[in-house]
């Protein structure tokens, strides 16, 4: 799998590679940050304020349960101390809402919920509790002494204004009222209600028999108990369905709830943390990869550098090396299509060459240019007798021997087979040129002896000259054919001898230099 991976990603082009790799470290960043993130650790400061937020709507809402206990028993100061607490719970309600949404999970937010609600509904009952409890206790603080009061009244009236009967009797309804008023604020029922209904209903009932101010405190007491009678059971009512909000057990369950997120906040971070060091000792091996792999092309790309440059040195030398050797070949060849190989005089093509620019240079001067073209006589015999390579040596001789009388600037060629020419330049007379031929003549003739075979030769020579731009007009082939022409003519009169050619020309007496 990653072995065809690798081969398909080494198919791509270098650009598109590039992308890519680019992409995997992004990738590979991006993941590490995910993790780097999930396992961060959860700021213990949420998990305090949430706790002390919790424990103090807890103590609030004692303090509410007790002041609204207080209020049923008839202790309250004032009915505002039934919502003194509810600015400060609001508050903390609304915190821990916030704290809600920073936490995750739905049981969180249910138990929150439930929360809000009981709230908002044990408010909504305790502002009705306050209305209803302050006429309640007022009933209840005014009807004892009320009754004392008219009972006081009923002692000192006796006998005079009503008749001692009636009095006995609304005295014994006001024990009777007294008596099951406070059995029915301790337990409100139906029955007792209807008992203290047919007392309230017999008091009235003896109003005409007393004076209107006795009347008005009955009147009172009536109102009083009928405000009892009301209040009560309703008060009760509220109280019990103010109990029955439970927002102590909600408060219990957030509490639960958060501390239940928390702790799996916490493991999933400590599971996230467990990733990211299996990520990260991933990475560290996938760097050490990656750094291995690159000191492995370095070395690769060392080792290359270092093949092509020895390369590079060796095909240079190799380059050098060749190119001496083909200059070296090449002066050869130059040597060989100049020279004779046997004597190592120039040749043919050498000599015209050289013999074209001595009479360019005759011509700038108007100078004579001679040629001289000897043919041994009697060579031939020496091969016949002694072979071929005593017939070379012989010819080898003779070059050298010629050469050696010459002057520097003089040419001496060797044609091929026993024929060689001369060529001299500013020669001053006709008398020089034979000079040079007598002196050529003496030497090829002092060769008497090769390779311990004595051997007789001699030369037959032709002279032909040229001078200044008339004679350079004729050419050089011209040149030599003339002297070709008199060396024959030179073998015909006998051999051993020259003979100048009739159309050699030459300087005036007195114009000459050297030859
Ligand atoms: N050893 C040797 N012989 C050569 C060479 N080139 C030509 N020859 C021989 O030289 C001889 C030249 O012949 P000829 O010029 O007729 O000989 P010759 O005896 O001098 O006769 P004449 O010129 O008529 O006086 C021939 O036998 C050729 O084979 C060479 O390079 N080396």
């Amino acid at each position: 799998m990653v072995a065809v991976l690798a081969q398909r990603v080494a198919s791509l082009r270098p650009r598109r590679r590039l992308q890519l790799a680019g992409l995997a470290v992004l990738v590979l960043a991006l993941l590490l940050a995910f993790f780097y993130i999930r396992s961060e650790a959860a700021d213990p400061e949420i998990r305090n304020d949430v706790l002390l937020n919790l424990r103090e709507l807890e103590k609030l809402d004692a303090e509410w349960d007790a002041n609204i206990l207080r209020a049923h028993i008839g202790r309250a100061p004032a009915t505002a101390a039934l919502t003194t607490q509810l600015p400060r719970m609001r508050e903390l309600t609304t915190r821990l809402g916030e704290a809600v949404t920073a936490t995750s999970g739905a049981p969180v937010r249910t138990a929150y919920s439930l929360l809000r609600d009981a709230m908002q509904r044990k408010e909504l009952l305790a502002v009705q509790f306050g209305r209803h409890n302050p006429p309640l206790r007022e009933a209840l603080v005014y009807l004892p002494p009320a009754v004392a009061d008219l009972k006081t009244e009923l002692g000192g009236i006796e006998g005079a204004l009503a008749p001692a009967r009636l009095v006995v009797r609304l005295d014994a309804s006001l024990n009777a009222l007294l008596t099951e008023i406070l059995r029915y604020n301790v337990t409100p029922n139906p029955p007792l209600a209807a008992r203290i209904d047919e007392i309230l209903g017999d008091i009235a009932a003896q109003q005409i028999a007393f004076s209107p101010a006795v009347v008005e405190k009955m009147d009172a007491l009536i109102k009083t108990s009928r405000v009892i009678l009301v209040k009560r059971p309703l008060e009760n009512r509220l109280e019990a369905h103010i109990a029955a909000t439970a927002t102590g057990a909600a408060l219990d369950r957030l509490g639960r709830e958060f501390d239940r997120a928390f702790d799996t906040e916490l493991a999933v971070r400590e599971r996230y943390r467990g990733y990211l060091f299996g990520y990260s000792a991933f990475l560290l091996l996938l760097l050490a990869y990656a750094g291995m792999r690159l000191r492995r092309s370095y070395r690769i790309i060392g080792e290359v550098n270092h093949r092509l440059q020895a390369a590079n040195e060796n095909l240079e030398h190799r380059v050098a090396e060749r190119t001496a050797e083909l200059e070296a070949q090449s002066k050869q060849l130059e040597r060989l299509a100049q020279h004779d190989s046997l004597t190592g005089l120039i040749n043919y093509r050498q000599l015209t060459r050289l013999l074209e620019r001595a009479l360019a240079r005759a011509n700038r001067r108007d100078s004579v240019v001679v040629i001289m073209f000897i043919d041994l006589d009697g060579f031939k015999a020496v091969n016949d007798t002694y072979g071929h390579a005593t017939g070379d040596l012989v010819l080898q001789m003779v070059a050298r021997r010629v050469q050696e009388k010459l002057r520097a600037e003089d040419a001496l060629a060797r044609l091929g087979g026993d024929e060689f020419v001369i060529m001299l330049e500013e020669v001053a007379s006709r008398e020089g040129a034979l000079r040079v031929a007598q002196l050529a003549l003496d030497q090829i003739r002092s060769v008497t002896e090769a390779d311990g075979n004595p051997v007789t030769i001699s030369a037959s020579i032709g002279i032909s000259s040229a001078r200044g731009h008339l004679g350079a007009a004729r050419g050089s082939a011209a040149l030599l054919a003339e002297a070709d022409k008199a060396m024959y003519d030179a073998k015909s009169s006998g051999k051993g001898g020259f003979v100048v050619s009739p159309s050699a020309q030459w300087l005036a007496p007195g114009q000459g230099g050297a030859h």
